[in-house]
């Protein structure tokens, strides 16, 4: 539910209706969540990068793999930090701080995977381009 919808607590109705609602889940979560800005950044400027580099198709496929899953992690994120705030109300709780060190592990971990696969792809790219420019 968006933040400024009439109150609903009922289950949806028809199909549309839950499409709005993951819409509205999706754009609170690009409004409000600075790191998921900074990601949809990162993707762009991989893909660009991708295109200029004429990767094949299967790198675009692992590069668009990889950052769902980065995007998926952030959302998730954001999933256990607000049923936190909303359970523990801010206040401090020993359990609170290993759910939101977990989550924001799992972010890390992913992050850190997406890093290897883009590596793995650019690196073999960036080295033949600066073989045949620079004579290597
Ligand atoms: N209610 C709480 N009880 C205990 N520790 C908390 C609580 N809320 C936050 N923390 C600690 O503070 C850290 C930052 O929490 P916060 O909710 O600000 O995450 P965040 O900075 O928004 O995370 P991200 O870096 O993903 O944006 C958590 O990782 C956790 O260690």
């Amino acid at each position: 539910m968006a933040l400024k919808d009439k109150p609903q607590t009922k289950k949806n109705h028809h199909f549309f209706q839950s499409l709005k609602h993951a819409g509205s889940g999706v754009l609170f979560a690009i409004r409000h969540e600075r790191n998921l800005r900074r990601d949809l950044i990162v993707a762009a400027v991989v893909f660009i990068a991708a295109y200029l580099l004429r990767l094949p198709g299967t790198s675009f496929l692992w590069l668009g793999l990889v950052i769902f899953l980065v995007f998926q992690a952030e959302l998730w994120n954001s999933v256990a930090e607000y049923l936190v705030d909303l359970s523990t109300k801010r206040k401090f709780n020993p359990l609170a701080k290993v759910i939101k060190d977990l989550s924001a592990g799992i972010v890390l971990l992913t992050a850190l995977f997406s890093v290897v696969v883009g590596l793995i792809i650019f690196l073999p790219a960036l080295l033949q381009v600066l073989r045949t420019q620079l004579g290597w």
